[in-house]
Protein backbone atom coordinates (compact mmCIF):
# COMPACT_ATOMS: atom_id res chain seq x y z
CA UNK A 1 0.00 0.00 0.00
CA UNK A 2 2.57 2.37 1.13
CA UNK A 3 6.28 2.15 -0.44
CA UNK A 4 9.28 5.18 0.84
CA UNK A 5 12.56 4.77 -0.26
CA UNK A 6 15.98 6.64 1.20
CA UNK A 7 13.24 9.55 2.26
CA UNK A 8 15.83 12.96 3.29
CA UNK A 9 14.59 16.15 4.59
CA UNK A 10 16.42 19.14 5.60
CA UNK A 11 15.58 22.19 7.66
CA UNK A 12 17.58 25.22 7.34
CA UNK A 13 20.10 22.52 6.55
CA UNK A 14 19.29 20.44 9.59
CA UNK A 15 18.84 17.18 8.45
CA UNK A 16 15.96 16.15 10.15
CA UNK A 17 15.46 12.76 7.91
CA UNK A 18 18.32 10.80 6.61
CA UNK A 19 17.50 8.29 4.58
CA UNK A 20 13.78 6.80 5.59
CA UNK A 21 12.69 2.97 4.02
CA UNK A 22 8.96 2.17 5.46
CA UNK A 23 6.99 -0.04 3.64
CA UNK A 24 3.63 -1.06 4.95
CA UNK A 25 0.78 -3.48 3.51
CA UNK A 26 -2.77 -3.06 3.31
CA UNK A 27 -4.59 -3.31 6.19
CA UNK A 28 -1.44 -3.10 8.66
CA UNK A 29 -1.53 -1.01 11.91
CA UNK A 30 1.62 0.24 12.54
CA UNK A 31 2.82 2.65 15.47
CA UNK A 32 5.79 5.01 14.58
CA UNK A 33 7.92 5.58 18.01
CA UNK A 34 11.10 7.67 19.26
CA UNK A 35 12.42 10.52 21.65
CA UNK A 36 11.24 14.05 20.85
CA UNK A 37 12.53 15.69 18.20
CA UNK A 38 13.54 11.94 16.02
CA UNK A 39 11.57 13.20 13.19
CA UNK A 40 8.37 11.45 13.60
CA UNK A 41 6.03 14.13 12.70
CA UNK A 42 7.91 15.42 9.65
CA UNK A 43 8.15 11.48 8.43
CA UNK A 44 4.24 11.67 8.99
CA UNK A 45 3.78 14.86 7.12
CA UNK A 46 6.05 13.64 4.03
CA UNK A 47 3.79 10.52 4.19
CA UNK A 48 0.40 12.44 4.05
CA UNK A 49 2.17 14.38 1.45
CA UNK A 50 1.22 17.50 3.07
CA UNK A 51 5.60 18.18 3.15
CA UNK A 52 7.82 17.03 -0.04
CA UNK A 53 10.92 15.51 0.84
CA UNK A 54 14.08 16.46 -0.37
CA UNK A 55 14.80 13.22 -1.56
CA UNK A 56 13.31 9.52 -2.07
CA UNK A 57 10.72 8.61 -3.45
CA UNK A 58 7.24 7.70 -2.42
CA UNK A 59 4.26 4.99 -3.63
CA UNK A 60 1.10 4.70 -2.27
CA UNK A 61 -1.21 1.86 -4.03
CA UNK A 62 -0.81 2.35 -7.93
CA UNK A 63 -0.14 6.56 -7.19
CA UNK A 64 3.23 8.71 -7.23
CA UNK A 65 2.44 11.46 -5.38
CA UNK A 66 5.02 13.39 -5.46
CA UNK A 67 4.74 13.59 -9.06
CA UNK A 68 1.23 14.99 -9.59
CA UNK A 69 0.55 18.16 -10.34
CA UNK A 70 -0.94 20.67 -7.31
CA UNK A 71 -4.44 20.19 -8.39
CA UNK A 72 -4.09 16.22 -8.81
CA UNK A 73 -1.57 15.99 -5.49
CA UNK A 74 -4.68 17.86 -3.72
CA UNK A 75 -7.38 15.94 -4.94
CA UNK A 76 -5.27 12.48 -4.11
CA UNK A 77 -4.99 13.69 -0.13
CA UNK A 78 -8.63 14.61 0.05
CA UNK A 79 -9.63 11.33 -1.27
CA UNK A 80 -7.04 8.75 -0.31
CA UNK A 81 -5.75 9.63 3.41
CA UNK A 82 -7.18 10.38 6.17
CA UNK A 83 -5.12 12.83 9.07
CA UNK A 84 -5.98 12.68 13.00
CA UNK A 85 -3.93 14.89 14.66
CA UNK A 86 -3.24 15.23 18.95
CA UNK A 87 -5.38 18.41 19.01
CA UNK A 88 -8.42 17.72 17.19
CA UNK A 89 -8.50 20.90 15.02
CA UNK A 90 -12.34 20.85 14.71
CA UNK A 91 -13.59 24.42 13.50
CA UNK A 92 -14.92 26.25 16.49
CA UNK A 93 -18.16 27.49 14.32
CA UNK A 94 -19.04 24.49 13.21
CA UNK A 95 -21.18 21.91 14.64
CA UNK A 96 -19.93 18.17 14.72
CA UNK A 97 -21.68 17.15 11.09
CA UNK A 98 -20.82 20.15 9.79
CA UNK A 99 -17.09 19.30 10.44
CA UNK A 100 -17.19 16.08 9.95
CA UNK A 101 -18.56 16.83 6.05
CA UNK A 102 -16.45 18.98 5.12
CA UNK A 103 -13.46 16.62 3.29
CA UNK A 104 -16.81 15.19 1.48
CA UNK A 105 -17.52 19.19 0.64
CA UNK A 106 -14.31 19.97 -0.54
CA UNK A 107 -14.73 16.92 -2.84
CA UNK A 108 -18.00 17.81 -4.57
CA UNK A 109 -20.14 15.52 -2.73
CA UNK A 110 -23.93 16.58 -2.01
CA UNK A 111 -24.34 18.16 1.70
CA UNK A 112 -27.70 15.37 1.73
CA UNK A 113 -25.28 12.50 0.85
CA UNK A 114 -22.23 13.85 2.99
CA UNK A 115 -24.61 13.93 5.86
CA UNK A 116 -25.94 10.53 5.63
CA UNK A 117 -22.30 8.82 5.81
CA UNK A 118 -21.61 11.65 8.64
CA UNK A 119 -24.41 10.22 10.63
CA UNK A 120 -23.83 6.57 9.69
CA UNK A 121 -20.23 6.79 11.05
CA UNK A 122 -21.11 9.33 14.08
CA UNK A 123 -23.45 5.87 15.14
CA UNK A 124 -20.62 3.66 14.31
CA UNK A 125 -18.15 5.97 16.29
CA UNK A 126 -20.84 6.20 19.62
CA UNK A 127 -21.55 9.94 18.43
CA UNK A 128 -25.22 9.29 18.50
CA UNK A 129 -27.57 12.52 19.30
CA UNK A 130 -24.45 14.88 19.22
CA UNK A 131 -24.64 16.33 15.27
CA UNK A 132 -25.25 19.61 16.34
CA UNK A 133 -22.86 19.74 19.20
CA UNK A 134 -19.84 22.93 18.69
CA UNK A 135 -16.81 21.50 19.74
CA UNK A 136 -16.73 23.17 22.96
CA UNK A 137 -20.29 21.44 23.93
CA UNK A 138 -18.09 17.87 23.36
CA UNK A 139 -15.80 15.81 25.61
CA UNK A 140 -12.45 15.75 24.48
CA UNK A 141 -12.78 11.88 23.88
CA UNK A 142 -15.91 13.06 21.60
CA UNK A 143 -14.04 15.69 19.64
CA UNK A 144 -11.49 13.11 19.09
CA UNK A 145 -14.16 10.86 17.38
CA UNK A 146 -15.65 13.66 15.37
CA UNK A 147 -11.99 14.32 14.17
CA UNK A 148 -11.91 10.37 13.19
CA UNK A 149 -15.19 10.66 11.99
CA UNK A 150 -14.11 13.68 9.32
CA UNK A 151 -10.55 11.68 8.68
CA UNK A 152 -13.01 8.84 7.44
CA UNK A 153 -15.39 10.94 5.47
CA UNK A 154 -14.31 10.22 2.50
CA UNK A 155 -13.33 6.20 2.86
CA UNK A 156 -9.62 6.67 2.57
CA UNK A 157 -7.31 4.05 2.17
CA UNK A 158 -4.67 5.24 4.42
CA UNK A 159 -5.58 6.91 7.90
CA UNK A 160 -2.25 8.92 9.69
CA UNK A 161 -2.16 9.39 13.29
CA UNK A 162 0.23 11.75 14.92
CA UNK A 163 -0.45 11.51 18.69
CA UNK A 164 -4.08 11.24 18.27
CA UNK A 165 -4.68 9.89 22.18
CA UNK A 166 -1.87 12.57 23.18
CA UNK A 167 -4.17 14.76 24.62
CA UNK A 168 -6.70 11.92 25.83
CA UNK A 169 -7.03 10.62 29.85
CA UNK A 170 -6.39 6.88 29.66
CA UNK A 171 -9.71 5.60 29.53
CA UNK A 172 -10.08 7.44 26.06
CA UNK A 173 -6.98 6.73 25.05
CA UNK A 174 -8.42 2.72 25.20
CA UNK A 175 -11.46 3.64 23.71
CA UNK A 176 -10.03 5.37 20.93
CA UNK A 177 -7.34 2.56 20.27
CA UNK A 178 -9.48 -0.04 20.09
CA UNK A 179 -11.57 1.81 17.93
CA UNK A 180 -8.79 2.01 15.26
CA UNK A 181 -8.66 -1.63 15.25
CA UNK A 182 -11.92 -1.86 14.80
CA UNK A 183 -12.01 0.41 11.71
CA UNK A 184 -9.32 -2.00 10.46
CA UNK A 185 -11.30 -4.88 10.93
CA UNK A 186 -14.48 -3.26 9.65
CA UNK A 187 -13.55 -1.27 6.73
CA UNK A 188 -9.47 -2.92 5.97
CA UNK A 189 -7.78 0.61 6.20
CA UNK A 190 -3.96 1.04 6.89
CA UNK A 191 -2.74 2.62 9.56
CA UNK A 192 0.42 4.59 10.57
CA UNK A 193 0.58 6.33 13.79
CA UNK A 194 3.11 8.33 15.90
CA UNK A 195 2.83 7.79 19.46
CA UNK A 196 4.14 7.96 22.83
CA UNK A 197 1.67 5.47 24.32
CA UNK A 198 3.62 2.09 24.79
CA UNK A 199 0.55 0.10 25.42
CA UNK A 200 -0.73 1.22 21.58
CA UNK A 201 2.61 0.38 19.91
CA UNK A 202 3.00 -2.48 21.77
CA UNK A 203 -0.74 -4.18 20.63
CA UNK A 204 0.21 -2.85 16.93
CA UNK A 205 1.14 -5.19 14.04
CA UNK A 206 3.90 -3.73 14.20
CA UNK A 207 6.35 -0.98 16.24
CA UNK A 208 9.03 1.23 14.18
CA UNK A 209 11.81 3.54 16.38
CA UNK A 210 12.74 6.43 15.23
CA UNK A 211 16.01 8.08 16.52
CA UNK A 212 17.99 11.39 15.14
CA UNK A 213 16.23 11.05 11.58
CA UNK A 214 16.64 7.06 10.83
CA UNK A 215 14.55 4.16 12.18
CA UNK A 216 16.66 1.75 14.26
N1 LIG B 1 9.06 23.48 9.67
C1 LIG B 1 10.21 23.27 10.33
N2 LIG B 1 11.23 24.17 10.26
C2 LIG B 1 12.38 23.96 10.90
N3 LIG B 1 12.65 22.88 11.67
C3 LIG B 1 11.67 21.95 11.79
C4 LIG B 1 10.42 22.10 11.12
N4 LIG B 1 9.66 21.00 11.43
C5 LIG B 1 10.41 20.24 12.23
N5 LIG B 1 11.63 20.80 12.44
C6 LIG B 1 12.70 20.22 13.26
O1 LIG B 1 12.88 18.88 12.85
C7 LIG B 1 13.18 18.05 13.96
C8 LIG B 1 12.22 16.87 13.99
O2 LIG B 1 10.92 17.36 14.31
P1 LIG B 1 9.65 16.40 14.37
O3 LIG B 1 8.48 17.25 14.75
O4 LIG B 1 9.56 15.63 13.12
O5 LIG B 1 10.05 15.43 15.57
P2 LIG B 1 9.16 14.40 16.38
O6 LIG B 1 9.91 13.13 16.42
O7 LIG B 1 7.79 14.35 15.82
O8 LIG B 1 9.13 15.06 17.83
P3 LIG B 1 7.95 15.10 18.95
O9 LIG B 1 7.83 13.72 19.52
O10 LIG B 1 8.49 16.10 19.96
O11 LIG B 1 6.71 15.61 18.28
C9 LIG B 1 13.14 18.93 15.20
O12 LIG B 1 14.43 19.27 15.57
C10 LIG B 1 12.34 20.12 14.73
O13 LIG B 1 12.72 21.28 15.43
Amino acid sequence: MIQAKNITKAYDQVEVLKGIDISVKEGELISIVGSSGAGKTTLLQILGTLEHPDQGSYQVGEKFPFELSQKQLAQFRNESIGFVFQFHQLLPEFTAIENAILPALIRGDQKSVAEKRAKELFSFLNLRNRDDHKPSALSGGEQQRVAVARALMNSPKVILADEPSGNLDTKNSEELHQLFFSLRENFGQTFIIVTHNTQLADISDRKLEMADGRFI
